[in-house]
């Protein structure tokens, strides 16, 4: 199943410097890890935006979920989920 997700990051300013580095590098390792088992399809960040646009590749609600969770950033985000489906224009062969 595939979803869109919005994440919107705000880190509070009054969260020591040294923690806020060690939740950002353990959020990096940890989405690159999952973009690279093919889960996490897509990242991009909005202009502008501590924010991003993703796409996630996932076996039902309880997986997405879990992955979003478990987001070492999760506590800093607001998070918003749009579940997708096949557009029956769509011409590309890998967009289901
Ligand atoms: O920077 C962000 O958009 C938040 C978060 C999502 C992946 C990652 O590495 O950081």
């Amino acid at each position: 199943m595939l979803f869109h997700v919005r994440m919107d990051v705000k880190i509070p300013h009054d969260l020591p410097r040294e923690q806020a580095a060690e939740i950002l590098a353990r959020e990096k390792a940890y989405s690159q890890e999952l973009q690279r088992s093919g889960k996490w399809r897509h990242i991009w960040r909005l202009a502008g935006e501590y924010a991003n646009f993703s796409i996630f590749d996932v076996q039902d609600n309880a997986e997405l979920h879990a992955i979003l969770s478990g987001l070492p950033l999760f506590p800093f985000m607001q998070v918003t989920v749009t579940p997708l489906l096949r557009h029956p224009s769509a011409i590309r062969e890998d967009d289901s």
